[in-house]
Order: C-alpha cells, then sequence, then structure tokens
C-alpha cells in the first residue's frame, strides 16, 4: 500500500509560499496533493517513490504516454539550437501548415501558449469580426480561467464551488448568457429573441469539464445552424478533442464546421500550447493583417513548435489515436462489467471517460449534483493508495494513451472494483 509522507511534508512546506500549496486548484484535492516527479509511458513517480499507473496524464496531452522519445529527441534537437528567439521561425510555418492540412475550416492559425489564451482571444476575435458583444457558454463548460467564460465553468471552478468567479467584472459577466448543454429549445429561443447581438456561441464538442457527456443528436449541428442564420460565429473549443478523438478533432469526427477552433493539449506533446484559427475572411481581421489585437512573448515558441511538430506526426505514423480509442473502449467496457450492482456509471467516448459515483445517466451538468463527491474524493486517494492515479475530481476527465497495456486495464479495473466496494 503507498504512503505518502514525503509528499505530506512538501505540502506543508509548499502552503507557506504558493496559495493553496499549489499552482492550479484543479491540482489541489483532500488531504494533500501528491508530488510527482519522474515518469515514463503509462505511469507516473513521486517523490515518496511510488509508481502509479496514470490516467489523468497531465490532464490531458499524454496520450503517447510520457517522455515519448521522439518527442524528446525532437526538443533536445531544438535546444542545441536555442529556445526562445522571439522572431520567426521556419518550425512555426511548418506546423500552421500541419495544423490546417488536419483541419479544413481552418485556413490560418495563430500559435499561443495555453488553452486559456487561445479561446480568449479566439472570443475577442470573435467580438471584434462581429461587432457584437455578447458570447454563448454552457452550463459546465470550461474554456479555460480567463473572464468572460468564468461563469458557470466546470473544472476546478465547480470542484471548489467558485463556477462564477468573484473579479470578473459585472458588466462583462452579463454578456455571457449561460445555457444548459443539450436543450434545444432554450438554445432556439435566446437566437429568436437576440440572436441578432450575440457574437458567438462557444462549447465544447463533448463536455470534458463537467466529466464526460457527448452532444444529443442534433445539438452541435443546431449551433451551427442558428449561428449561421443569425450572423454570429461557432468557436469550437477542442483544447480537449482535438488531435484526440480524431486528427481533425471532433469536427472531422462529427462532420462540423466551425468558424473558429482552439486546440491545446494534445497538439502540444505535453509542451505548453494553444492554437485557434479559422477562414481567412475571419483570422484577417486579427492584428497585424487586421485591428484585433493578440500578442504574446512567447507565442509559437520553438521548443513547443518542434513538440508539436513531431507529435503530430506521431500521432499518424503510429496511429495512435485508434489504439488509444480502443483502449479507452477496453477500460470502459470492463469498468462498467466490474462495477454491476454498484451505483456507478462509467460513460465516455475515444480515448476519455468519466467515472461517475452515480447510478443515473449523466445528460447535463445539473446531474452531476446526483454524483457523491464525498466518496469520489475516498476513491481518489484509495486508488493511489494501491498504485493507480486518477483525475483528482469527478468534474475532471480520466484519459488514457496508446502505451496503456492490457495488463494495466485489467489491474486498473480489479483494484477500482475492490475499492468502490469498500468506499460506496
Ligand atoms: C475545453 C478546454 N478549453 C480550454 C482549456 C484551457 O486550457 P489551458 O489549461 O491550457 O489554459 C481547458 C483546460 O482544461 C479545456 O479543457
Ligand atoms: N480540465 C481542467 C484542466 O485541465 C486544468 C488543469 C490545471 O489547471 O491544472
Amino acid at each position: 500500500m503507498n504512503e505518502f509522507r514525503r509528499s505530506k511534508e512538501l505540502f506543508v512546506r509548499s502552503q507557506d509560499c504558493l496559495v493553496g500549496g499549489v499552482n492550479s486548484p484543479a491540482r489541489s484535492y483532500s488531504p494533500f496533493p501528491i508530488f510527482m516527479e519522474d515518469s515514463e509511458g503509462s505511469k507516473i513517480y513521486d517523490v515518496d517513490g511510488n509508481e502509479f499507473i496514470d490516467y489523468s496524464l497531465a490532464f490531458g496531452p499524454q496520450i503517447f504516454g510520457h517522455r515519448h522519445p521522439r518527442i524528446k529527441q525532437a526538443v533536445e534537437r531544438q535546444l542545441e539550437r536555442g529556445w526562445a528567439f522571439g522572431t520567426s521561425t521556419e518550425k512555426e510555418v511548418e506546423l500552421a501548415e500541419l495544423v490546417s492540412k488536419h483541419y479544413s475550416s481552418i485556413d490560418k492559425v495563430r500559435v499561443v501558449n495555453t488553452g486559456t489564451e487561445a479561446t480568449m482571444s479566439a472570443l475577442r476575435l470573435a467580438r471584434g469580426y462581429t461587432g457584437r458583444d455578447k458570447i454563448v457558454k454552457f452550463e459546465g463548460g470550461f474554456h479555460g480561467a480567463h473572464d468572460s467564460v468564468l461563469v458557470q465553468a466546470g473544472s476546478g471552478a465547480s470542484t471548489h464551488g467558485a463556477p462564477d468567479s468573484p473579479g470578473v467584472p459585472r458588466e462583462l459577466a452579463e454578456k455571457t448568457i449561460v445555457l444548459p448543454w443539450n436543450d434545444k429549445e432554450k438554445l432556439k429561443s435566446v437566437f429568436e429573441e437576440i440572436g441578432g447581438e450575440i457574437a458567438c456561441v462557444i462549447a465544447e464538442p463533448v463536455f470534458g469539464n463537467a466529466g464526460c457527456i457527448p452532444p444529443k443528436d442534433g445539438f452541435l449541428e443546431l449551433i451551427r445552424d442558428l449561428t449561421s442564420d443569425y450572423g454570429s460565429l461557432f468557436v469550437l473549443d477542442e483544447v480537449i478533442t482535438g488531435f484526440r478523438v480524431s486528427m481533425g478533432g471532433a469536427q472531422e469526427l462529427f462532420g462540423l464546421e466551425p468558424d473558429l477552433t482552439t486546440l491545446g493539449k494534445v497538439a502540444g506533446g505535453g509542451y505548453p500550447i494553444g492554437i485557434f484559427g479559422g477562414k481567412q475572411e475571419i483570422m484577417k481581421h486579427l492584428s497585424p493583417e487586421g485591428d484585433v489585437y493578440q500578442a504574446g512573448t512567447f507565442s509559437g515558441n520553438p521548443v513547443t513548435t518542434a513538440a508539436s511538430i513531431e507529435a503530430i506526426k506521431l500521432l499518424k505514423e503510429d496511429n495512435i489515436i485508434d489504439k488509444a480509442n480502443r483502449k479507452g473502449e477496453k477500460i470502459r467496457s470492463k469498468l462498467n462489467k466490474a462495477v454491476k450492482g454498484l451505483p456507478v456509471n462509467v460513460e465516455g467516448i475515444s480515448s476519455m471517460f468519466s467515472i461517475f459515483l452515480c447510478s443515473e445517466e449523466i445528460n447535463d451538468y445539473g446531474d452531476l449534483e446526483k454524483c457523491d463527491f464525498e466518496a469520489y474524493t475516498k476513491f481518489h486517494r484509495e486508488m493511489a493508495k494501491n498504485g493507480v492515479y486518477l483525475p483528482p475530481s469527478q468534474y475532471e476527465l480520466c484519459f488514457i494513451s496508446y502505451v496503456h497495456s492490457d495488463r494495466e486495464i485489467e489491474d486498473t479495473v480489479d483494484i477500482a472494483s475492490d475499492v468502490l466496494e469498500k468506499v460506496l
């Protein structure tokens, strides 16, 4: 049974110098976070020398497994030549070409450092392009930690009970209209009422920050139709799904054509990245071609772009997405079988899944209230004691990589069913 003595000591130290002892609230959990220091493939290792099969995978990017040798080598090659020039580089061009090759809705991109920056900039561009201020998002949707989207936000904001963050000016929050996910009638009536004032609808194609909740039939298509009819933009936030559910993201899988797309996570091969892009007609409004301002010292930096290019090539050459999808199907079906009779519901698509501690199906953010959050905290800790690292909240997704072995999946299922019997 794993023990976490050194993590506990470090948490005492970190609380004196980091807010809540962490650098992101999503990493703060009871009784104290486990401090990691090493990784290889499907495994991560903590400061006490414990080994874990990892299903958090850095909150998503590591579909390749940790420390993939090809990504490591690409970064090392770049380190030999420099890691920050603040100038144009050939790699940026290569990366932009690769992204638009895989995303038919994208002619041009801008590369930034995080998903947060990507959605923040995409919303500014949508507002600048349409000359309108209002945006629509969905309850429990998470698009990063910036003002316009910290309204009824999922992920850590919900975990820590602050889906509407203080500090966001009321005047700005009022410009964000929040609707229930998968509710076609509400969406239609908002457009009928004020469609001409809406700059854009931003949506995760598959909910990933209020657990994994796929779209109901026709919901994304309805967003597409209404935004087109009313001259608003459809911003598809593929920070989680991009380069994960298929090379061309959820838009390829579902046959959608958004106006703007945001990417992150897997797209950086584990290095910090955000990308947003769309058709030239819209992108040309971004500075320096247009007036909508956006900039950044580290945007498109050479190390991240080297990692990203290698990652995208690797995804294709090693057929990583199909392999990870099959592992996803396997773990979901085995877990569901193993927990029959318990109030547990394993849902998901592709290489992502949620272990909801409740017996009913989860269709929207409100349904998460039916889940047992206290039991999840115990479940998370007991799993870690038994060598399995899960995301620390039911709001976050479990991810599986293409290098998780069948043996590891079987061990995980056995451990999870024993632990769940105990904690429920
Ligand atoms: C759908 C979605 N959009 C945007 C973000 C923000 O990305 P980042 O954490 O890289 O800023 C996240 C992060 O979890 C996300 O899940
Ligand atoms: N789904 C939310 C995140 O991935 C955020 C991770 C973090 O802030 O550490």
